[in-house]
């Protein structure tokens, strides 16, 4: 097909706003997927992303359109995640696009996260078409919308299209407006070949499939191709489109999206962002590429069994395997055993690998308090980087500063909770920069936060004191110096070293209180007093004490049934299981995970 047949384009929102569902109606009506087959967001592939309705990875297909031109035309969709922890995924699938839907919802109004990814299509010079999604709602206001668009994105928006994708309204409109409006790809079809890495998986039985888009020049089946990076020299033995399951078409022409296969093992030897060219006649230069994808957020995972050990590395190798964000390397820890350091985008991500590791490789886990990386500066001028809190130098050791991340922060929420806003913000440390009203209703607040404070709770808390209308979207500034110290727990004399964590100085003790507090919840009574400690070095900063109790299981039990009481005792051993042993002290899991969710 020609190039001026053929368009590129992502849809980006807020999450939400119904990207998903536009992707699958415009899916419907060019009957790449039948009626029959169409279960709600096909797109969103992984269970996973079903349930929690969020986007996580960046998925292509391609649709063909009968116009009302006449003309048959080719389109090529990237999804976006929509989700915070995954801008670096939004923009490495706009980098494969001329133009951009933005999709606004007509209740909702332009979000935090609408403002950074219109933004980020701007930067890649993307034709951006505006959407305003669900007009069918009763609160739907299309004129304040549209005033939205204009005043706070700056773009032309009165010839937004409107479109109900749950009930299919505009659905064709929007599909015209994409040949009119988005500009065909403009290379040179016959040059040498030029294409761009943007995306790859594992496919259990394929090996990776590599997604890529093609600039300049052809790639066929059979073609001997050279990775620009590496040097290294492939066979195509595959290559076609997604429609939306994987086609092969023996040949993608230029300004075309599809997927190659050609055998190689891992998809780090076809990283994302270089450039594939052909071996025996390559173009002269590669295209620009991108940073590799960066861990914000690390916290170690235990298996609770030691005999999980094998298969938790088995597993974290093949999540790795469909995504380079997800770093790890192994750890021993005293409290918890044998396990792996691992890196993550964010909490949200982290969450869905701990959750995919207990759901579809049964692996039942402990997460250590997740941590961001920090540097420390020692005063015979070395230094070096941190994310373990174990690794925190002792007192001295001659460390002269310690620095952390700081992000800068931008909050849109309507004016009443304005106060609440920034009082949060001030509690998390937060260093005020800005406030704008963006109407007469709502306000864009700027701030510069630590990201560790940001890492744990933040945008819960933020969507609580706001009732959910707050819209929160970040990106880091740089590191800058702190008064950090480690907090260490005492759990009858013993350090927990899954406990400690590296705190603001002002934030130690009232942090240090709740953990001994949650703690003595938690631990069940056992025949010994027990005392739990918060220490700053060998200072005490807070204690609790559980105090003895002797549980008899069988104490229920009088008559003399003895294999009832065999049974009691069973059960108790199975309880046991779930419990981690610190010393003479018996933990339960739970301990693990609430002493988490506390850090604040
Ligand atoms: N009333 C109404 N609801 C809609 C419309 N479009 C989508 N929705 C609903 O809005 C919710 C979010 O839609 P999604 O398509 O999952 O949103 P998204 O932007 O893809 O979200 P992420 O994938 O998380 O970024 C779902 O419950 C949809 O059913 C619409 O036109 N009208």
């Amino acid at each position: 097909m020609l190039q001026k047949f053929k368009r590129n384009f992502s849809i980006i929102a807020h999450i939400d706003h119904g990207k998903s569902t536009i992707a699958d109606r415009l899916l419907q009506v060019t009957g790449t997927v039948s009626e029959r087959d169409m279960k709600a967001q096909v797109l969103d592939s992984m269970d996973l992303e079903r349930e929690k309705g969020i986007t996580i990875k960046a998925q292509a297909v391609t649709l063909y359109y009968d116009a009302k031109d006449g003309n048959r035309y080719e389109l090529n969709l990237i999804d976006t995640p929509g989700h915070v922890d995954f801008i670096y995924e939004v923009s490495r699938s706009l980098a494969a696009c001329e133009g951009a839907i933005l999709v606004v919802d007509a209740a909702q109004g332009v979000e935090a996260q609408t403002l950074a990814n219109v933004y980020l299509a701007l930067e890649n010079d993307l034709e951006v078409v505006p959407v305003i999604n669900k007009i069918d709602l009763p609160a739907a206001d299309v004129d304040k919308v549209k005033n939205e668009i204009e005043d706070v994105i700056g773009l032309p928006a009165d010839d937004a299209v409107l479109t109900s994708a749950k009930a299919g309204i505009g659905i064709e409109e929007l599909l015209e407006a994409i040949i009119e409006r988005i500009p065909a790809p403009e290379h040179q079809e016959e040059g040498p070949l030029k294409a761009l890495i943007f995306d790859s998986h594992f496919d259990d039985y394929r090996g990776v499939i590599t997604y890529v888009r093609v600039l300049d020049g052809c790639i066929k089946k059979g073609d001997k191709i050279k990775i620009w990076s590496t040097g290294k020299e492939l066979e195509i033995l595959e290559c076609g489109v997604f429609s939306p399951v994987m086609k092969s078409t023996g040949e993608l022409s230029s300004g075309s999206v599809g997927y190659i296969i050609t055998g190689v093992k891992t998809i780090q030897d076809t990283q994302v962002g270089d450039t594939i060219t052909h071996a025996k006649k390559p173009c002269a230069e590669p295209l620009q590429g991108y940073r590799p994808a960066q861990s914000m957020v690390y916290a170690g995972l235990y298996p609770i069994s030691t005999d999980d050990y094998s298969d938790l590395r088995d597993a974290l190798e093949k999540l790795q395997l469909n995504d380079a964000s997800l770093s790890f390397v192994p750890e021993t820890s005293l409290a918890l055993g044998f396990g792996f350091r691992c890196g993550f985008l964010g909490l949200l991500h982290m969450e869905i690998i701990v959750e995919r590791l207990r759901r579809e490789y049964n692996i039942d886990l402990i997460s250590t308090s997740p941590s961001v990386e920090y540097r420390v500066h020692m005063e015979n001028g070395s230094s070096y980087t941190i994310d373990n809190p174990c690794e925190f130098p002792e007192a001295g050791s001659g460390k002269k500063a310690v620095e952390e991340p700081f992000i800068k922060g931008n909050i849109l929420v309507p004016k009443d909770y304005v106060g609440n806003v920034m009082e949060l913000c001030q509690e998390k440390r937060g260093v005020f920069i800005d406030m704008n009203y963006i109407d007469e209703n709502r306000a864009m607040i700027t701030y510069e936060l630590p990201l560790a404070e940001i890492v744990i709770d933040f945008y819960d808390k933020l969507k609580s004191r706001t009732r959910g209308y707050a819209s929160f979207e970040y990106e880091m500034i740089g590191y800058k110096e702190s008064k950090l110290v480690k907090v260490d727990i005492l759990v009858s004399g013993n350090p927990v070293d899954a406990f400690s964590f590296i705190s603001h100085a002002d934030h130690a003790s009232s942090r240090g209180r709740a953990i001994c507090e949650k703690l003595k919840e938690i631990i069940p009574r056992q025949q010994f007093e027990i005392p739990i400690q918060a220490a700053l070095g060998a200072k005490i900063i807070a204690r609790e004490t559980i105090r003895a109790f002797r549980k008899n299981v069988t104490a229920k039990c009088y008559g003399g049934d003895i294999t009832r009481k065999k049974k009691l005792l069973e059960k108790q051993k199975e309880g046991k299981k779930r419990m981690k042993q610190i010393g003479n002290v018996e933990i339960p899991q739970e301990a693990f995970v609430s002493v988490l969710k506390l850090n604040d």
